[in-house]
């Protein structure tokens, strides 16, 4: 059999690292077999998602996402600010736009190393999510652990292109956060998965998130998490429409706009290291 390789440029975004290929001349379409056999940390390069840089006729850019579990999704926010970045110095700009499976995002830089994605509106609404069932996304009926004395109850929903619950709590340990994130994301009420965030609001401005991401698990940060954290604890009146939102890798600046209503993220990027990936 023939064996094929590709150079990448590992990469990462308060830590939430990804194998970025350029496949703006040639097509890149892995199988969800090689995908896992990458991923894995132990035998392959290890990343939380792969990403493809794509032509687009829209936009300066098409990203495409996938999961370390080789499933293919719409948009992941810290890729965002990474493709950003490597694009604007390709282009000798201060902005691009890039297209994804969620829609168009810009990015523009914010600083050394630091850039601004606009994600755009936060959908709100339960068939957006999606939820399998009408609910408040302000707090869905939803519960983990005993009946009558929840561990975790009534998260926000919210999609950011992608579907999200976040909970409001204190309890953000490696074990509760993996034993509860796991179950959670397959529950029924999600028919497409959902991203899980454990969310302790620390005070108007700051928020300390951990998020089990579907189909990559826990990783050091989330940045479309950070922007449901975010919106859900604002809905709430539990923080301000901007917050600081510290991740295990790092810090997020989230900015709900309320004249536009878009959601504005701000944080690092960060390149590690480049190779080739043989398949
Ligand atoms: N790391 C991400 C989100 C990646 C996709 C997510 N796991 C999903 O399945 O929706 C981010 O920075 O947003």
């Amino acid at each position: 059999m023939a064996c094929m390789t590709r150079p990448f440029i590992k990469m990462n975004g308060a830590g939430n690292d990804f194998i970025v290929i350029d496949a703006l001349e040639t097509p890149f379409r892995p199988t969800e077999d090689q995908i896992r056999a990458l991923a894995d940390r132990a035998t392959g390069e290890g990343f939380d998602q792969l990403i493809a840089i794509e032509p687009s006729e829209t936009a300066d850019a098409f990203m495409r996402v996938w999961n370390a579990d080789g499933s293919m999704v719409e948009t992941c926010g810290n890729a965002l600010r990474c493709v950003g970045w490597l694009l604007m110095e390709a282009k000798g700009s201060n902005r691009v736009v890039i297209d994804t499976a969620a829609g168009p995002t810009t990015a523009a830089r914010a600083g050394d190393h630091q850039v601004t994605v606009d994600m755009g509106k936060p959908r709100l609404d339960w068939t957006q999510v999606p939820l399998s069932e009408a609910m408040d996304t302000r707090g869905i009926e939803l519960q983990v652990g005993p009946i009558d004395a929840p561990l975790l109850h009534t998260p926000g929903a919210v999609s950011m292109g992608n579907p999200h619950v976040v909970f409001f709590t204190d309890r953000q340990d490696d074990g509760f956060v993996t034993g509860s994130g796991s179950l959670v994301e397959h529950h029924p009420l999600f028919p497409e998965g959902v991203n899980v965030g454990f969310a302790h609001v620390l005070d108007r401005d700051h928020i300390r998130l951990r998020v089990w991401e579907r189909g990559a698990g826990l990783t050091k940060a989330c940045g479309t998490g950070a922007c449901a954290a975010q919106v859900a604890a604002a809905r709430r009146g539990l923080t301000d429409r901007k917050a600081t939102v510290v991740v295990d890798g790092g810090e997020l600046v989230i900015d709900w706009d309320p004249a536009t209503d878009h959601v504005l993220m701000t944080g690092p990027v960060e390149i590690e290291r480049t190779g080739a990936l043989s398949f």
